[in-house]
C-alpha cells in the first residue's frame, strides 16, 4: 500500500523542538522515487554562523554497526564465517565462554558489557580523555572484560558496543584487511556512496560537513566542539562518517536485497522486541521501529559526541528518511527528533 505523503510541517515542527531541546542545529531527509524533501532548523557550525546543510557529512555513530553487519553477513554468504559457531574458534582464546556464538555479537544477546558505559561515565571528562586515544580491538575488549558480564549467552538483548568491536575483529581475521577496505570494496564503491568513508584513526570529516556539540552533564554548562576525535573508542561499532543521502541509498539497498543474500537478509530481518511497549526491536545489526501508523521501519541509531541519528526506511526500500541533530547527550536530541519519523512516514495525523 503506498504511504501517506510525508507532513512536512510535523517534520519541521520535531526539528523546532529539537533546538528548544538544546541542539543547535536539527535536519531531515525523505527519499522517495528519486526525489528528495529536506527540513533543516539552526546551525551547522555555532562560530560562523552556517546553516544545517543536508548535503553535509556527520558521524553516524552506530549506524555504523549495520555496515558492519552487512560485511559480515557477506563473509557469511562466502562461507568464510558461520553465525551459530563460537567466536572463539576465529578467534582462540578471546572470549572467556566458548558458549558466545557470532550471532549472539549480532543480536547483543552476548553478555559482554558495554565498556563505554564506565568510559563514558562522566560526559565531557570522559569525551575528552578518549578523543585523540587510539584503541587496538583488543585493548576496547579487555575494558569490557574486565567488568562482569550482563547475562548467559543468548539469554536476553542487552545493547553493547563490545558486541561489534568483536564483529571488527572477525572481519579482519576473516578477510586479513582492514575493516575499513572491506567497507569500501563490499559497500561503499558498489553503491557509490560518496559521501561515506570510514577514516579511523583520522580526526577530520573531509569536505562539507556539520560541527557537532557535545551537551555536558551540567546544565546550563557551554556545549563542546566535539567535531574532531578519533572514535577509536568504536571504531566498527560506531566510527563512520556518512550524508543523509548515503545512508538512505544505503538503507533502501540494504532491504532491497541489493548488499545481502535473500535468506540472510531474512535472518537479519528476524526480530526480538526490545521494549515494554513492543514497539521497538532488533534483529541482526539492525532495529526496526513500529510507527503509530501501524507502518515497520527499519534501519539503525546513532549516538557519538555532539551527533544523534536515525537512518530508516520502509520494508520495500521505497521511502527512506535519514534525520540528524548536532548535539547529543541528556536525551536532548533524541526524543523531539525521533518525532520526523511519525512525519515522514505516516503523514498527517488524523485530525
Ligand atoms: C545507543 C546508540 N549507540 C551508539 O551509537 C554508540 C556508538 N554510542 C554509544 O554507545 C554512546 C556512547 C556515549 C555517547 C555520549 N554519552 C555520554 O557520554 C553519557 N554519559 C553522548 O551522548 O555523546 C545507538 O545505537 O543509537
Amino acid at each position: 500500500p503506498a504511504l501517506p505523503a510525508p507532513d512536512m510541517e510535523a517534520v519541521d515542527q520535531a526539528l523546532r523542538n529539537t533546538l528548544a531541546a538544546g541542539a543547535p542545529g536539527a535536519l531531515a531527509r525523505i527519499s522517495e522515487g528519486g526525489r528528495a524533501l529536506s527540513a533543516t532548523e539552526g546551525v551547522s557550525d555555532k562560530v560562523t554562523g552556517a546553516a544545517m546543510d543536508t548535503r553535509a557529512r556527520f558521524r553516524i555513530g552506530s549506524v555504523t554497526k549495520t555496515f558492519s553487519t552487512v560485511v559480515l553477513l557477506q563473509l557469511v554468504d562466502e562461507k568464510k564465517i558461520e553465525l551459530d559457531t563460537p567466536v572463539n574458534h576465529y578467534l582462540p582464546g578471546l572470549l572467556p565462554d566458548d558458549r558466545i556464538t557470532v550471532r549472539h555479537l549480532l543480536t547483543h544477546r552476548s553478555g559482554l558489557s558495554d565498556y563505554t558505559n564506565a568510559m563514558f561515565d562522566k560526559t565531557v571528562p570522559g569525551f575528552e580523555a578518549v578523543r585523540n586515544k587510539v584503541f587496538t580491538y583488543r585493548e576496547l575488549v579487555d575494558l569490557s572484560l574486565a567488568e562482569p558480564r550482563t547475562g548467559e549467552p543468548g539469554a536476553a538483548y542487552q545493547y553493547s558496543n563490545t558486541n561489534f568491536v568483536v564483529v571488527g575483529m572477525l572481519i579482519e581475521k576473516a578477510t586479513g584487511k582492514p575493516v575499513a577496505k572491506e567497507y569500501e570494496r563490499r559497500i561503499i564503491k558498489p553503491l557509490k556512496l560518496r559521501d561515506t568513508s570510514y577514516v579511523h584513526p583520522g580526526t577530520q570529516i573531509a569536505g562539507l560537513h556539520t560541527h557537532g556539540y557535545l551537551t555536558p552533564d551540567e546544565a546550563g554548562a557551554p556545549l563542546v566542539d566535539s567535531t574532531e576525535q578519533t572514535v577509536s573508542w568504536a571504531q566498527s561499532a560506531g566510527a563512520m562518517i556518512s550524508s543523509p543521502a548515503d545512508l538512505s541509498t544505503f538503507m533502501s539497498a540494504l532491504v532491497g536485497g541489493r548488499l545481502v543474500a535473500p535468506q540472510l537478509l531474512d535472518q537479519m530481518l528476524t526480530m526480538t522486541p526490545t521494549d515494554a511497549a513492543g514497539t521497538r526491536f532488533y534483529g541482526l545489526g539492525l532495529r526496526r521501529y513500529d510507527l503509530s501508523c501501524g507502518t515497520s521501519v527499519y534501519g539503525h541509531t546513532g549516538t557519538v559526541q555532539g551527533f544523534y541519528t536515525y537512518a530508516f526506511t520502509t520494508r520495500d526500500g521505497r521511502r527512506s528518511v535519514t534525520a540528524m541533530a548536532n548535539t547529543s547527550n541528556r536525551g536532548v536530541a533524541n526524543t523531539a527528533l525521533g518525532a520526523t519519523l511519525e512525519g515522514a512516514f505516516c503523514g498527517k495525523k488524523p485530525a
